[in-house]
């Protein structure tokens, strides 16, 4: 039995080696996305309703118009496929007839894909679906994947294929459980939907959160996640250009590139692949001493010059880079698919605060933005108690109109991590 309305959330993720190449590593950031599903009132056609603000996209279908049919559900939990359901992505295209623009439809379209999937008639009432996220949209941090575990975790709960989430949950014990893969596999579906072709980095840090190495493998071969534990405290300066781009047209442009000039791009993947593993081996080396972080920072240069390389770079990105060289800030590097969005900036111990002021101003005069974060946080949860009596009095219109975590989390009475469940 669900118990309306409920909260789920997960973590957006910064891509510290490795984006567009493989093996990366990612750790979840404390920034994140939250889907409040409540009950409609006084809806007697059954709508199920996006209220998505962050994206400025309100709108509505009738439960009977969902082409269920289409979704291969038997029996036990549906299974995630290696790649979209065509038949299923036909039958919603008329669905989607009436979003224009790329950005709305990729989210609608995410969140069609994943409901008609897993909530197979198991919705009775019209439903509100309600996104706000504390993450920027479309700057590399993996909103995207957040996104997508939200409503493939709530979905998944909604249709009876998950058990109801625990406080309990032992962050001691190293098997993943059931239901985290479950989600991890479907929310990989969603970004497919929002992106083509990922490489299933975001989601599974979104989900299982902590910090990984991810090995992306090809012809149905699964996979290879390794959670890496006790990240040294490193100090990252995160940067957001503010300048727009989507993950789509990034990936599908280095497709076209490495597709154009195998033999003068095979090298740069490899390269990638040599550093993304000399950084894991650096990280987990139980001294991280200043001759590591020496290292990782050449290594952030490095990675860097490679995606200038494939194109995915951007002069507001570069400007960031120049700012922080020129006051030795530390090494600098785009995170995440580039184009714009974000940089991370390793930053060199005993910065004065004065050399802060100065790059600040530089940034301001921009319109760059900077982020305080912490690195490594807890993966996809559902709000439990304390708040659930608290929750009762949450709708969509009071949901819409927080600004940060804290908003939410205060206005719900669970600033405390305990409130939360976890699968
Ligand atoms: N809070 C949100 N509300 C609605 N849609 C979202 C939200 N966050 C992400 N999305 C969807 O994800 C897309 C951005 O994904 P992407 O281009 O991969 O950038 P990133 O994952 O780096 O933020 C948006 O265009 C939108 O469709
Ligand atoms: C470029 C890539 O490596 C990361 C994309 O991340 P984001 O959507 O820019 O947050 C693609 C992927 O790994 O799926
Ligand atoms: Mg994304």
């Amino acid at each position: 039995m669900v118990n309306y309305p409920f909260l789920t959330s997960a973590p957006g993720k910064v891509i510290l080696f490795g984006e567009h190449s493989a093996p990366a590593i990612a750790a979840a950031l404390s920034l994140r996305t939250y889907l409040l599903v409540s009950k409609n009132k006084d809806d007697l056609e059954g709508y199920i309703r996006l209220e998505f603000p962050d994206i400025g996209l309100s709108h509505q279908w009738k439960k009977s118009e969902m082409p269920w049919d289409l979704s291969t559900h038997e029996q036990g939990r549906p299974p995630a496929s290696e790649e979209l359901n065509a038949e299923l992505v036909n039958g919603l295209t008329p669905m989607l007839t009436t979003i224009t623009s790329p950005l709305h439809y990729a989210a609608a379209y995410c969140f069609l894909y994943l409901f008609v999937s897993l909530c197979h008639g198991e919705v009775e009432h019209g439903l509100t679906f309600t996104v706000r996220s504390t993450l920027p949209i479309g700057a590399g941090l993996g909103s995207s994947a957040s996104i997508s575990v939200c409503l493939a975790s709530a979905f998944a709960y909604i249709g009876g294929h998950i058990k109801a989430a625990s406080l309990e949950r032992d962050s001691k014990i190293v098997k993943d459980s059931d239901e985290c893969l479950f989600i991890d596999a479907w929310s990989y579906m969603g970004e497919k939907c929002i992106h083509g072709n990922p490489s299933g980095i975001d989601n599974a840090v979104a989900t299982h959160g902590g910090a990984v190495m991810f090995q992306r493998m090809e012809n149905a071969v699964p996979s290879v996640r390794t959670s890496m534990r006790n990240l040294p405290s490193i100090n990252l300066l995160l940067t957001n250009t503010k300048t727009p781009r989507r993950t789509a047209d990034l990936v599908s442009n280095v497709a076209r590139i490495v597709n154009d000039f195998p033999k003068s791009t095979g090298c740069i993947l490899e390269s990638m692949e040599a550093i993304a593993r000399e950084a894991y081996n650096l990280m987990l080396r139980p001294f991280f001493d200043e001759d590591s972080k020496g290292r990782l920072m050449e290594l952030i240069r490095i990675n860097h010059g490679l995606l200038v390389s494939l194109g995915v770079s951007h002069p507001n990105l570069e400007r960031i880079k120049l700012y922080c060289d020129e006051l030795k800030m530390g090494e600098t590097k785009l995170t995440g698919a580039g184009g714009g969005g974000c940089a991370i900036t390793l930053l060199t111990d005993d910065i004065a605060a004065e050399t802060y002021e100065k790059l600040f101003a530089k940034f301001e005069q921009n319109g760059f933005e900077t982020f305080r974060t912490t690195l490594g946080g807890k993966g996809v949860g559902l709000l439990g108690n304390p708040a659930e009596a608290l929750l009762q009095y949450m709708t969509p219109e009071s949901f819409v109109n927080f600004n940060n975590t804290t908003e939410i989390e205060t206005s719900i009475g669970c600033t405390a991590v305990e409130s939360w469940k976890y699968w």
